[in-house]
């Protein structure tokens, strides 16, 4: 096998034109990595930066680590597509029925979820808390995992597309708009997100909904929060640390978002990407403030999310790397895939509106297993 001399060089632009036909384990703006054996047993947490070491030059960890340190983590070895042989995907069926499909929490449940944190929070319990709800699907055929990874990169070009074997036949695929942390030496970005409305198909409707989200009390105090947060835990670690005062829109094929771009330079640049992941996961984009009493909350209405709001990413020989939030994304396994979605709650969220967030959430991984959400009448 060829094997690169050094990593490749950073991608700006356009999406590489082939990303939407190779199934890439990653896919995103600055970098497209691919299994080095996908038949290989994925990796533990502790087997992983011993496994780096020895690893062919050019080489990177590809992982993902679960929500809380309880959870599962997953690694695996990979190469960015160069020093690899590819296959072109399979067409991805426009449409797959569905034998069956239920959401867990189910409609109701989760606005009285949401019903129940908003109480809390107007106790003053807490500030925030982000509610999560798995849809399970099973499906006529079991869709291909490297097929729902292209048709991802294709539906979302500046997604961070993922497709990572989790043993026993299971995968996590996903495309996330949320990029965690990226390092490159000393320089770090980050670009949480926070607030969120749904796209329309009309174009004036589409933008007086992007206007409402950007001028949005709500939004703009529960993005806030977030920010405070995030910019607490980077502050002992950077040098400089550059945030913007205002949020700005972040679109994907079917939501806008508010999202920050935040810039830093680390004091030590030798702190390694998976420590400044500890360092800063869970967010509150997927937790809340203050964290603890989220948390809590969280395991008390949800249960153990796994890999569901986790981080997701790469990580090279020097420490280097980029890691997202592992959302809008699925687990498949044959025929079946559970779907994640969750939403964040402050003061004055609405349970129904939050629940329809939820819903739409669910249609990155929808469209990608070509699954119809008018099939999902009353589940989603
Ligand atoms: C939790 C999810 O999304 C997160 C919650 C958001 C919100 O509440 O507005 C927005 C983006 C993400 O940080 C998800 O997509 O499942």
């Amino acid at each position: 096998m060829t094997q690169t001399a050094a990593p490749p060089a950073t991608q700006t632009g356009a999406p590489h034109p082939r990303a939407a036909t190779l199934a890439p384990a990653w896919r995103a703006p600055d970098r497209q990595l691919h299994l080095l054996d996908p038949h290989a047993a994925p990796l533990s947490a502790a087997q992983a930066r011993h496994a780096l070491r020895g690893a062919p030059t050019g080489a990177h960890l590809l992982g993902a680590i679960g929500f809380t340190p309880g959870d599962p983590a997953t690694f695996h070895l990979a190469i960015s597509p160069a020093a690899t042989s590819t296959s072109a995907a399979q067409a991805v069926p426009s449409s797959a029925p569905v034998l069956h499909a239920a959401s867990r929490p189910a409609p109701a449940a989760f606005e009285a979820n949401v019903a129940r944190a908003a109480a809390a929070i107007a106790r003053g319990d807490l500030h925030k808390v982000v509610l999560g709800r798995t849809l399970d699907l099973h499906l006529h055929a079991a869709p291909d995992p490297r097929d729902v990874t292209a048709r991802l990169a294709q539906d979302a070009p500046d997604a961070f597309v993922f497709g990572l074997p989790l043993g026993d036949g299971a995968w996590l695929v996903g495309a996330s708009p949320e990029r965690l942390l990226s390092k490159r030496g000393a320089q770090l970005r980050l670009r949480p997100l926070a607030g969120t409305r749904a796209r329309h198909a009309d174009p004036a409707e589409d933008l007086r909904r992007a206007h409402d989200l950007l001028h949005s009390a709500k939004d703009r105090h529960e993005h806030a929060l977030m920010i405070a947060a995030v910019t607490e835990t980077l502050a002992p670690l950077c040098r400089d640390l550059t945030v913007p005062d205002a949020p700005r829109l972040v679109q994907t094929p079917g939501l806008w978002h508010l999202g920050t771009s935040i810039h830093a330079t680390l004091r030590d640049p030798d702190t390694h990407v998976l420590d400044l992941v500890s360092a800063v996961h869970p967010t509150p984009a997927v937790c809340g403030v203050p964290a603890p009493a989220a948390r809590d909350l969280i395991g008390t209405l949800e249960g153990p999310r796994g890999y569901f709001a986790g981080a997701v990413g790469w990580c090279d020989a020097r420490g280097d790397g980029e890691w997202a939030v592992t959302i809008r994304c699925a687990q498949l396994r044959g025929p079946h895939a559970r779907l994640f979605a969750g939403a964040g709650i402050v003061a004055g969220s609405d349970p129904a509106r939050e629940r329809a967030e939820t819903a739409a959430k669910f249609g990155t991984m929808l469209r990608a297993l070509g699954v119809s959400p008018l099939d999902l009448e009353g589940v989603l």
